[in-house]
């Protein structure tokens, strides 16, 4: 997140794609930067897009980490440094894949600890809502999951809705907007206790200087 200066406008954030294979991550990736859906993507590392966007009215330069499964393993450190380079999250699952649903919490629950605090922007995506017929996990599970974690929700398919996509980032660049509105504010108020506080002991020295 890069305060503007004077404006004080959020002009920059890192996002980052978290999830397990096959989910969907690179498509709603590349669906959010080109609107195209490309069936078949052939990769299997991590790649950091850059794009600007403009989202309610406000133009912002984003940085999103594609990120690769890797929750066990030594491959995890790697995740924990994507996750303290993250301002904000999006976990996706598939409702065709129960695995990936049960992932997501095991995904929140990581994000929580490396930022070792809670209410950290996340928007949880459920993909593949297209494939009704291979479906493995109910739309109000997803709800469910979302309310307990207290994530924004969105089930979508990458696949039919362009639209969709734009949404789900959207909003996660709104929450991620209001953290850092959140932390300049927290940010002035301790610089004001900080002048109230050197003023009171510039008041008290002189008062005891008068005193001689
Ligand atoms: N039917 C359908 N297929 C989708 C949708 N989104 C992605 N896919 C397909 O699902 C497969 C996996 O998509 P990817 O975007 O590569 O998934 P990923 O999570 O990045 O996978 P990894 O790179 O293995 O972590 C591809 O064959 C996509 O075409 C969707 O909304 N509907």
């Amino acid at each position: 997140m890069t305060d503007s200066g004077p404006t004080r406008k959020m002009t920059r954030a890192k996002l980052v794609v978290l999830g397990r294979d096959n989910c969907g991550k690179t498509a709603m990736c590349v669906r959010f930067l080109t609107k195209r859906f490309i069936g078949e993507y052939d990769h299997k590392k991590e790649v950091t897009y850059r794009c600007l966007k403009t989202i309610d009215k406000e133009l912002i330069d984003l940085e999103i980490l594609d990120t690769v499964n890797k929750c066990v393993g030594p491959a995890a450190t790697s995740l924990e440094s994507s996750i303290k380079w993250g301002d904000g999250f999006l976990i996706m699952y598939s409702v065709t894949d129960r695995g990936s649903f049960e992932a997501v919490s095991r995904l929140k629950r990581l994000i929580d600890h490396v930022k070792q605090t809670l209410g950290i922007p996340t928007v949880i995506v459920a993909n593949k809502c297209d494939i009704e017929g291979g479906r493995l996990v109910r739309t109000e599970e997803g709800q469910a999951l979302a309310s307990d974690l207290k994530c924004s929700f969105f089930e979508l398919s990458v696949a039919d809705s362009s639209a969709a996509v734009e949404a789900a980032f959207a909003q996660l660049v709104r929450e991620v907007r209001l953290e850092f509105h959140k932390h300049l504010l927290a940010m002035d108020k301790r610089s004001r206790m900080l002048q109230v506080r050197h003023a009171l002991r510039n008041k008290l020295t002189r008062s005891k200087t008068m005193q001689w």
